[in-house]
């Protein structure tokens, strides 16, 4: 059974896992520093088409990552990968060090994987949701049910706790789907598009807890398409075009590499995207 550190929680020791306890601020810097959360080499995948093309990542712990990019161009078949839903055709993920192609299992373990597409059950209620996620982790309804509680508060789904989610809108659904994926307190957080179809209050709510979570200590990669949630919340930002990882860095970074010194990341982003190579 799952055990309580303050708000977070180890895994069993028999699972081979490390989970951290409480990360204070200073070993936030030392993480962000000397870490990696993820590490993805020479990634590839191919459908009809190659989507991913020999992908390079590497995502200090710690940090906030954006990845950007058109449509089709790779980053939901990447993170997919990452998560273990899809098999790559070569290359290999490292997830705190933990090889997550031979060892799927233990590197779930210590992520979240949030869909643009959530899938939660219709029948329960967000607190029934939830508790049945934390049973499948092996966490103690006693432990489980202040997390969900607090997850569901900062989320603004409390009022609907008692609710069947049958009867919620896509945003509601999103917020239960993402509380689900923080239950087990997951160190790499991965979420795909998680403020599409948000109102303004919801996404709010989103990003919140997302922030509060990296202050945390955890490491988050979202992809997204309102750049603006990229440019301000983002500590680097990830540029993938026709499935290859064509710039990378801080925003001054990315300035600085394409020669603009005040350009908004919209017009870097469409420059990066339409060079001839990005094609
Ligand atoms: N299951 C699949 N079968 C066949 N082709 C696929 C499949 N999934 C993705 N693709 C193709 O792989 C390419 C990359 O798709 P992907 O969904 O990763 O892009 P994306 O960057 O996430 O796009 P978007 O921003 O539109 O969500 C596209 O050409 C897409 O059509």
């Amino acid at each position: 059974m799952a055990e309580f550190v303050g708000r977070r929680f180890t895994v069993p020791k028999h699972l081979g896992i490390m989970v951290t306890s409480d990360a204070k601020p200073d070993s936030v810097a030392v993480m962000k520093r000397d870490k990696s959360a993820l590490e993805v080499l020479g990634l590839t995948k191919r459908f009809d088409r190659l989507a991913v093309d020999s992908l390079d990542l590497t995502i200090h712990a710690g940090e906030f990552y954006a990845l950007v990019g058109p449509n089709g161009a790779g980053k939901t078949t990447t993170l997919r990968m990452v998560a273990g839903l899809l098999r790559p055709d070569s290359g290999a993920v490292s997830i705190f060090g933990i090889d997550a192609l031979e060892n799927p299992v233990a590197a779930k373990q210590v992520m979240a994987w949030v869909s643009d597409e959530p899938m939660i059950y219709d029948k329960l209620t967000p607190l029934e949701y939830l508790e049945f996620v934390a049973g499948l982790w092996g966490i103690a309804p006693s432990v489980s049910k202040p997390v969900a509680q607090d997850l569901l508060g900062s989320l603004g789904l409390e009022p609907h706790r008692h609710e069947r989610c049958e009867g919620f809108s896509k945003g509601m659904r999103q917020k239960v789907a993402l509380a689900g994926a923080l239950v087990h307190d997951p160190r790499l957080i991965i979420l795909d598009e998680p403020l599409t179809g948000l109102d303004a209050v919801s996404a709010r709510h989103v990003k919140g807890l997302l922030s509060e979570r990296v202050r945390a200590g955890c490491t988050v990669i979202m992809t997204t398409h309102i750049l603006e949630v990229a440019e301000r919340m983002a500590d680097r930002i990830g540029v993938i075009a026709s499935g290859r990882l064509v710039a990378e860095g801080t925003l001054t970074e990315l300035r600085q590499q394409n020669g603009h010194a005040d350009t908004s990341l919209e017009d870097l982003f469409i420059a990066l995207v339409t060079l001839p190579e990005a094609a």
